[in-house]
């Protein structure tokens, strides 16, 4: 056995009970496994909110998605499938990551702080009825608690993507999905797989919702 594979069963913990092998791929791998189950168990609501997007979204609503450093990118990440698409062909959805417009961020936040740099994009692109969706590992980044504030004055859906239960964000938002992991890099892996399964769900119940509005649409006319 190489000193990259040897096994310390008796070494001291890392903190994230990391402690059953030394290497980083075996020592990662087993993070992810652990979390799983308890993932699953609690994961049940992306397809809430699958199918909320697509009655919402459907019907010409928007998304809001705003995070911080890889969860910036996992917001970006997620606007894209929508806005473009995941797998199948489907109209294109109004979905809008508050972290790529670098004019916007450096001026709000030169202009106001950092802590406003998503909550006056809220004001400024939410409606009554659209969500914003805040991802955050910690669960207690205060750009994303002002945003969320902002988001529930002008009568937007909060939801919340965070890593372990309790933390702020999740106490602030209508709904979160808390992934249950002390390491923050596998929260963020959680998150995309949640990405990744909302819009699956997204895409399984949009074209019921789409047909469903414009029967309606034509008996009414
Ligand atoms: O990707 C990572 C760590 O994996 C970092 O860039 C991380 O996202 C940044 O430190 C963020 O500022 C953390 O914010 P949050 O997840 O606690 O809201
Ligand atoms: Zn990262």
């Amino acid at each position: 056995m190489s000193d990259h594979t040897e096994r310390h069963s008796a070494a001291p913990t890392n903190g994230l009970g990391r402690n059953r092998v030394k290497n980083p791929l075996d020592s990662h791998l087993n993070g992810l496994a652990d979390a799983l189950a308890p993932y699953r168990e609690q994961a049940g609501v992306l397809e809430v909110w699958g199918a909320h997007l697509a009655r919402h979204l459907g019907a010409g609503g928007r998304l809001l998605v705003a995070g911080n450093g890889g969860s910036a990118a996992e917001a970006q990440h997620l606007a894209a499938e929508l806005v473009g698409r995941l797998r199948d062909e489907r109209m294109p959805l109004s979905a809008i990551a508050l972290t790529p417009d670098s004019s916007a961020v450096t001026a709000i936040s030169n202009d106001y702080g950092f802590e406003e740099v998503f909550a006056r994009q809220v004001r400024a692109h939410g409606r009554p009825g659209d969500v914003l969706m805040v991802l955050s590992t910690s669960g207690r980044s205060p750009n994303l608690l002002a945003a969320v504030e902002a988001a529930k004055e002008a009568g937007l859906h909060t939801w919340a993507l965070v890593g372990e239960a309790p933390n702020p964000l999740a106490d602030a938002c209508d709904e979160a999905l808390c992934c249950p992991s002390p390491d923050s890099q596998v929260v963020q892996e959680l998150h995309l797989v949640s990405v990744h399964v909302m819009c699956e769900y997204l895409d399984r119940y949009l074209l019921p919702f789409v047909e469903a509005a414009q029967r309606k649409e034509m008996v009414a006319v």
